[in-house]
């Protein structure tokens, strides 16, 4: 079995590139199959999500291959089947998103429902009832869902919540639905904005992609194009958190500064010196970070899928800092793991309340998400002794080569074999 071994680094000096966005790539590759023509994608990340979403691809027919590093050519002219398999969509939550496309292109898909990080129940009521919406026929049984048109009629959507993944399926699905789609409380994620740019290049007509209002009208069909997926703004937040946890001179580079806000302000918050450039960041660690407060929200709030890395910063933090997660209801599970390594936390409900500034120790815990494997690995690089990451399989579906990314920077971090 594989683990990850982080022992006390001393500050990480130096700097480190971002690879294009897990969260972009993922709704990227599938509108692929909206493309009736050669597709080009650049700055691609090596992730195991992206291997699954490309292999839910092949498995519709798609023809999918990759060119050099970071880049793939997908042609989606022929494809002939519109269900997917229960093996490929077990394992991640954004398979899910193929069903937009299908539906626009075969005017019908059958899933079995999305696996993915366990942070919550994550329904998908929102995806459907915008589906619906456009006059799609939905019929739910247990762990599937059969969706199904024979006339896709643009519609008004309002999101209860603006869903990411929702804003994302009715956004593909309306690109090849007759008539204009509007969407209400769309989420503004940069990763929305970044497909809806993708879609433009299509052929799509979609405008106020990044607002609460997004308008789709829709086409007949769509084309081919290249296009280079944005940086990982949550990648490139957790490399901050490593110059800022360990006091350290870290550079950032390919990163869009307007995306890392509100990681920028609580690193600052905290006693980080921030330098934004063009597309680059500096963080350099203050001997003593201050207490401070986060609360999870919808872009342009702070990102969920920061909290856990935070939570990490806030141990080293001096005096009482405070979490609260209003995105997720179950995304404390990292709190376990820290506490193993002596970290003075404690959790109600929503609010994690973290009393900081103590020494933690190295300990054997367990990635229990992707961003909890990742706070375990911040949080190793300050404790004494050796920390052992377990199941970061987690990991790998979010992290292009995370230990050498952090090796680059001076951490004392490897990829081991352990017999359990
Ligand atoms: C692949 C990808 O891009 N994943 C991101 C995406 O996930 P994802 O798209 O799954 O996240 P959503 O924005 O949809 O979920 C946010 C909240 O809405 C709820 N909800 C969602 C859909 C729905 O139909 N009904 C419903 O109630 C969820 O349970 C959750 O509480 O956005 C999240 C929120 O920024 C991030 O943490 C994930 O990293
Ligand atoms: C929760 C995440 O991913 P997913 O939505 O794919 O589970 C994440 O990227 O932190």
């Amino acid at each position: 079995m594989e683990k990850i071994q982080v022992t006390s680094s001393g500050p990480l000096r130096g700097k480190v590139r971002v690879s294009g966005a897990k969260n972009a790539a993922l709704p990227i590759i599938a509108a692929s199959l909206l493309g009736t023509e050669d597709i080009y994608l650049e700055e691609v990340p090596d992730l195991k999500d992206v291997k699954i979403m490309c292999q839910v691809l092949e498995s519709l027919g798609a023809d999918v291959q990759p060119l050099g590093p970071g880049e793939l050519k997908i042609n989606a002219s022929k494809i002939n089947n519109y269900k997917t398999k229960y093996e490929l969509m077990s394992k991640m939550r954004a398979s899910f998103l193929v069903m937009g496309p299908l539906l626009g292109r075969l005017g019908r898909t059958e899933n079995s429902l999305p696996g993915g990080c366990n942070i919550g129940s994550r329904p998908i009521d929102l995806h459907l009832k915008g589906f619906r919406a456009l006059g799609v026929e939905v019929e739910e049984d247990i762990g599937n869902v059969l969706a199904y048109t024979d006339h896709l009629q643009g519609g008004r959507i309002y999101l209860d919540f603006p869903s990411v993944g929702a804003t994302e399926n009715i956004m593909m699905a309306a690109v090849l639905a007759e008539g204009e789609t509007i969407i209400d409380n769309a989420a503004m994620e940069p990763e929305i904005v970044d497909l809806a740019s993708f879609l433009g290049k299509l052929g799509a007509r979609v405008t106020g992609a990044g607002t609460s209002t997004i308008r789709i009208r829709g086409v007949k069909e769509l084309g081919g194009t290249k296009h280079s997926i944005i940086p990982d703004r949550i990648e490139a937040g957790t490399l901050m958190v490593a110059g800022a946890i360990t006091g350290g001179d870290v550079l950032v580079e390919n990163i869009i500064p307007s995306h890392m806000k509100p990681i920028i302000a609580k690193l600052q918050e905290a006693g980080c010196l921030v330098e934004e450039f063009d597309d680059a960041v500096r963080v350099k660690g203050g001997q003593d970070l201050k207490a401070i407060n986060i609360k999870t929200l919808p872009y342009p709030g702070f990102p969920t899928d920061m909290q856990a890395q935070f939570i990490a910063l806030m141990t080293q933090c001096k005096g009482t800092s405070t979490a609260i997660e209003t995105v997720f209801e179950n995304r404390f599970m990292h709190v376990d793991e820290l506490k193993k390594m002596k970290a003075d936390i404690s959790v109600d409900e929503r609010v994690a309340m973290i009393s900081g500034g103590k020494k933690l120790k190295g300990a054997k815990v367990n990635a229990t998400d992707l961003r909890a494997g990742a706070a375990l690995i911040l949080a190793g690089l300050v404790a004494d002794g050796v920390t052992e990451v377990g199941e970061i399989y987690h990991i790998d579906r979010g992290y292009e080569n995370i230990e050498e990314k952090f090796r680059s920077l001076g951490a004392n971090i490897q990829r081991v074999q352990v017999d359990q």
